[in-house]
């Protein structure tokens, strides 16, 4: 594997990833570099101190894979954001081992009178007292997405109609936005539902939960080197003319997306990188179903491969268009904010926006990647609970002098392409804190 590459430079003082630029890009491989820099010495990580959590691994609660996935790495954000509770702070010391002995390749801070763990203590209170209710909506909501996924799937192959073939892909990506609601959580059926995509929910717990939303837009953040260089959302090394390529190739990278990961499975798994799981290759069930009722083959195949790349477009402009990349929003190379005010929630609130069009609808929120900025802060949070936790997130904010953004979908679309040809890192920090208060 290759440990070389000094595309950008964090301005935010992380090294450069040791496999950054690896071909395949997966979160294996992801993981795989952070073992070699997290300096874990193949144990687990958090803050300073190493753990051994072997024995833990099959009792651990969120379920073993996080444990299983993490070995040899620094888990300090997600061991802090994935957790409301004080039980797990108060197990770690069953399983100290020693202190680490490098210093941690990450800026972020987790301070007891700073923002996250102030607002972290807020929301867990304000959480014993709503209705769950809601969650259980969010559950329905899922099985009746994936349900009018599948029986669309079956009319467009029925009625031969690439008009229900067009609504299946477009069901099967609000499937697959939803199910990312459950593969935060510990195990449940519902993550399962990512599948029926040709991607992998196991794969995008480390893409997604474990990189993109712990180290959101740094040179660390997986869905952003993933896609390089095809769409480069990092200011700076941009070649002249050619970065207005990035827009014209944007739908066709949207295209690829389903398949493309589909593709780097399969050659994790014949590489032995990746351990077999026949849940990969779930979204062939429904191709099976629609062979059976058809009694076909061709069409069924046509229609089964329109539908996935459908609906891979469809996810692939929801989802980069949802909330990161705008030239007001931080991204890793723009002047930072003072190390005193590393605070990860802080870091979070200035590498998101969110929008209007979407907050206050439960539908819209689990299937657009709504209540963005809430749902990085506490990502185990189930979607359908986060708008009756909005008045303690504001009062906070306005507490520690930290502005929420809200804009219209449309100005995050036009951001999103002005950040893709966006070449000059921002030269002022991000907004400051007002009324200041020590970190
Ligand atoms: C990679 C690091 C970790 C991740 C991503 C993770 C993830 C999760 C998730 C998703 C849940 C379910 C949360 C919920 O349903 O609200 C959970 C629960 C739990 N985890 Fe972890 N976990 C990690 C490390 C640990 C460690 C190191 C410990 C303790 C030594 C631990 C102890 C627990 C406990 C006790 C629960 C039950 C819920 C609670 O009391 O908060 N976890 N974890």
């Amino acid at each position: 594997m290759t440990v070389k590459a000094t595309k950008f430079k964090s301005s935010l003082g992380i090294n450069y990833p040791s496999l950054r630029d690896d071909p395949l890009r997966t979160g294996l491989r992801w993981l795989a570099g952070k073992r070699a820099d997290d300096g874990a010495e193949g144990l687990w990580r958090i803050h300073d101190k190493l753990y051994e959590l072997t024995d833990f691994i099959e009792r651990h609660p969120g379920g073993p894979e996080w444990l299983e996935l993490t070995k040899g790495t620094d888990i300090t954000e997600a061991f802090e954001t994935h957790h409301l509770t004080v039980a797990p702070e108060n197990m770690l010391n069953k399983f100290y081992i020693r202190d680490a002995k490098s210093p941690r390749n990450s800026p972020f801070t987790f301070k007891n009178d700073g923002f996250y763990r102030k607002l972290k203590t807020n929301i867990t209170k304000k959480l014993a007292e709503i209705p769950k209710r809601p969650a259980d909506r969010s559950k329905t909501i899922a099985d009746l997405l994936v349900a009018s996924y599948i029986g669309l799937a079956l009319l467009a192959v029925i009625w031969k109609s690439f008009t229900c073939g067009m609504l299946s892909g477009i069901f099967l990506s609000l499937t697959c936005i939803a199910a990312h609601n459950f593969f935060h959580q510990k195990d449940n059926i519902r993550m399962y539902y990512f599948n029926f995509t040709l991607m992998d929910y196991s794969e995008w717990r480390i893409s997604h939960a474990l990189s993109h939303h712990l180290h959101t837009n740094t040179i660390n953040d997986l869905e952003i080197s993933a896609l390089e260089p095809f769409l480069q959302y990092l200011p700076g090394n941009k070649h002249g003319l050619l970065r207005f390529l990035h827009i014209v190739i944007s739908p066709g990278v949207y295209l690829f997306l389903f398949l493309g990961s589909f593709i780097r499975s399969i050659i994790s798994l014949f590489l032995k990188e990746k351990k077999y799981s026949p849940v990969i290759f779930l979204a062939f069930s429904v191709l099976g179903l629609m062979v059976v009722v058809s009694g076909e083959v061709i069409f069924p195949l046509t229609m089964f491969g329109f539908i996935q790349f459908t609906g891979s477009l469809h996810f692939g402009a929801v989802g980069l268009n949802a909330a990161h990349h705008h030239p007001d929003i931080f991204h890793d190379g723009d002047t930072p904010r003072p190390k005193h005010e590393m605070d990860w929630g802080i870091h979070q609130l200035d590498a998101v926006m969110d929008r209007k069009d979407i907050t206050g609808s439960h539908f819209l929120v689990l299937t657009n990647f709504g209540d963005h900025a809430l749902h990085h802060l506490f990502p185990t949070i189930d979607h359908g609970l986060l708008e009756y936790l909005y008045p303690t997130f504001l009062k906070t904010c306005a507490d520690f002098g930290i502005e929420w953004r809200l804009c219209s979908q449309i100005e995050l679309v036009k951001g999103q392409f002005r950040q893709l040809i966006k070449t000059d890192p921002n030269a002022e920090p991000p907004r400051p804190l007002k009324p200041f208060k020590s970190l």
